[in-house]
């Protein structure tokens, strides 16, 4: 086919005015095909929509919402061939699903391009088709071998990178720093078939009130993995009661990943004294990965099957040009 797929998720790009607020316009897949086709056409590129029902408001995602969008497009994908891939997401989780896309389709041997709105299709002066068009035209002219971005208020950001930060503007992504250089590549699948259900990861953030206790329970809960939203240069409340051992025990069990609060300049674990603690209970150490970046990737490493010190290894290298890699 060499055009390109559309893959329509849902977000406010589909949706419309209810009486009980915005929800998913059952007339959107008529108007998604008929813009589609116009950015397309005089460009000379086929397209083919597809909607992965039902559409949700991209709050309503899980843990298995990202990594259900990558199987659907490496399925079409390997039956139609095409330039490029546009997914179009509701914004409230898009960066988090981008981020696993960037993972799951590095290889897919076409760009992905992920978009939405911050104003539904129908409404006045809406973004929803300056978007699209800018994703379709992306997803047609970058290389197959390029890294997922997303096309979002007339600009396109590293999907890894990337991060919401207006919940209002047209420019509602921020990417606070470049893709990395040199990214290494994603590794093979480790365990052959790959998992039945995708792996939960959760993000547990660092705050003055939180106890041991606090963090024992969010493991309690069951996650295969823990991104660690430390202080600064990767810092945490070491001296409080029962934090060392409590840390010590869930980084035994499953991989916990600190990174930074802060946008900018990623951990330093060895810089304080705090830092060296929190590194010394087996912590892993996550370099400049955003929240949204870490999360993505040790998901798509557990689902493909490592752990242990081999986890820990790609963790802390650069794949996709998700982070700088740790410091020597
Ligand atoms: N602008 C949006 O798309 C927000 C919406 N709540 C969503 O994420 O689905």
């Amino acid at each position: 086919m060499a055009g390109v797929l559309v893959f329509a998720t849902g977000g406010t790009i589909g949706m419309r005015e209810t009486e009980a607020g915005l929800a998913p316009d059952p007339e959107f897949p008529d108007i998604l095909e008929g813009v589609v086709a116009r950015v397309c056409r005089p460009l000379g590129i086929e397209h083919r929509v597809n909607h992965l029902l039902p559409a949700i408001d991209s709050s309503n995602a899980d843990a298995d919402t990202a990594p259900g969008i990558a199987r659907a497009i490496r399925a079409r994908a390997r039956l139609q061939r095409p330039r490029g891939v546009v997914v179009t997401h509701g914004t409230d989780t898009l960066a988090y699903t981008a981020a696993r896309l960037a993972f799951d389709l590095a290889d897919l041997g076409a760009p992905v391009v992920v978009t939405g709105s911050q104003l539904p299709h129908g409404s006045l002066g809406t973004d929803a088709f300056d978007n699209l068009s800018l994703a379709l035209r992306t997803a047609v002219r970058a290389s197959p071998g390029a890294p997922a971005s997303i096309a979002f208020g007339g600009g396109l950001l590293p999907a890894v990178r990337a991060t919401k930060h207006d919940s209002r503007a047209f420019q509602a992504f921020r990417a606070e720093l470049p893709l990395a250089a040199s990214p290494e590549g994603v590794p093979a699948s480790r365990s052959g078939d790959g998992p039945t259900r995708s792996a939960r990861v959760l993000a547990f953030r660092f705050t003055p009130a939180v106890t041991a206790a606090d963090l024992t329970a969010a493991a309690g809960a069951g996650p295969q993995g823990i991104v660690l939203e430390c202080y600064g240069s990767g810092n945490g409340p070491m001296a409080r009661p029962g934090m060392l051992g409590a840390l010590r025990e869930i980084a035994a069990s499953i991989p916990v990943v600190a990174i930074t609060q802060c946008a900018i300049g990623g951990v330093d674990l060895g810089r304080y004294a705090v830092g060296r603690e929190l590194a010394a209970t087996g912590v892993i150490d996550g370099s400049d990965l955003t929240v949204e970046a870490a999360i993505a990737k040790l998901g798509y490493l557990l689902d493909l099957g490592y752990r242990g010190d081999e986890l820990r290894s790609l963790m802390e290298r650069n794949l996709v040009g998700e982070c700088s890699g740790v410091r020597g």
